[in-house]
């Protein structure tokens, strides 16, 4: 996730003296005070997704969220000791200061650290109870204030989904330090997005980072308690994409268009100057119904998971199994 090579968005600024009328992806104003995601699960082996719990319009901005956690982040992962040790203590405050949270946004991490998935009922109540949703910003200003979990609507996980998901989760016995540190790193390689440096705008991309990322260098590395959970479509090649959308309009297809449904971006920028410093941002690349899943492309590199999104189920790019993203 930290690393992928997605393709960058445009980075505008509306100058309103030369042009009389803003484009239409321009993000003028925050996102609607209204629940517009909810986390479910989609199998035992993809584990959480996020869900649009209404209708989302083209380019709408569906929701900005502050980092659960922030630590240095290397392109190289494992090569640096002090890295290791600051995203471990990272995930060891995380755990401390949000036990129940953390262990049930990310059981597995939870797991690997020596806590166990909680007991259903435990978990309906940080599912549903609004708490994945205590970062979201609302608000123009993207001030602290304005905290509200209105942009989330809580979750659609069912009892038996939740406990064939974490049946699957293997608790360690004993965890060693050195368990911890590839746990963290592994945590820290799937779920983290790095922030650009300061002065460059923002990164941003369809699920990639910002083309000016230097590969060998140290960044910044954010985990989302939402954004986070959105999980990876393959985009579609060009010719696929286009026949598959012509069904969609001529009404022979009544799904989705293929490939992924947002984009996303860190801190403010053109499109969206009211969101703080290493806040997600994600805005819906086209239409999304009530109910689809939020996607987007995490880029062709290194992932470690046999992909099971829509383009590969659909056969847009060879089959379901066909594409391993290494
Ligand atoms: C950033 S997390 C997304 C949230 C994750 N589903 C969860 O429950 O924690 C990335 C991980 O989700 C899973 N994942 C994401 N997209 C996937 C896809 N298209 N097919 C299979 N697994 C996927 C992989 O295990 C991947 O390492």
């Amino acid at each position: 996730m930290a690393n992928p090579s997605g393709e960058s968005a445009k980075h505008e600024v509306f100058d309103a003296s030369k042009q009389a009328k803003p484009p239409p992806h321009f993000l003028r104003s925050p996102p609607l005070a209204l629940p517009a995601v909810r986390i479910g699960l989609v199998s035992p082996e993809v584990g959480y997704g996020l869900f649009a719990a209404r209708d989302l319009a083209p380019d709408e901005f569906v929701f900005h969220e502050a980092p659960l956690l922030t630590a240095p982040f290397n392109e190289k992962f494992a090569a640096d000791r002090a890295l290791v040790l600051s995203q471990t203590a990272a995930c060891r405050a995380a755990l401390a200061a949000h036990r129940d949270l953390v262990a049930v946004a990310y059981p597995a991490l939870a797991a690997r650290l020596g806590v166990p998935p909680l007991p259903w009922e435990e978990a309906r109540r940080v599912l549903e109870g609004g708490g994945l949703g205590m970062n979201l910003v609302v608000g123009g200003s993207g001030g602290g204030d304005g905290r509200a979990t209105t942009q989330f609507a809580g979750a659609s996980v069912k009892q038996a989904e939740y406990e064939a998901y974490t049946a699957g989760i293997k608790v360690s016995a004993s965890v060693s330090e050195a368990d911890v540190r590839q746990a963290c790193l592994d945590f820290f390689k799937h779920y983290a997005f790095q922030v650009p440096p300061k002065g460059s705008g923002g990164a941003a991309g369809v699920g990639g980072v910002s083309a000016l990322m230097n590969a060998a260098s140290t960044r910044e590395a954010c985990i989302y308690l939402l954004g986070s959970l959105i999980n990876h479509c393959c985009t579609p090649p060009a010719s696929a994409s286009s026949s598959s959308a012509s069904l969609v309009m001529k009404g022979k297809n009544k799904g989705p268009p293929p490939g992924p449904n947002c984009s996303w971006r860190i801190g403010p920028s053109g499109l969206a100057h009211f969101v703080r410093p290493r806040h997600i941002c994600v805005q819906a690349r086209r239409a999304i119904r009530e109910g689809e899943q939020l996607t987007w492309d995490y880029g062709k590199r290194e992932k470690g998971f046999d992909c099971q999104c829509d383009t590969c189920r659909d056969g847009l790019i060879g089959g379901l199994g066909s594409c391993h993203v290494l």
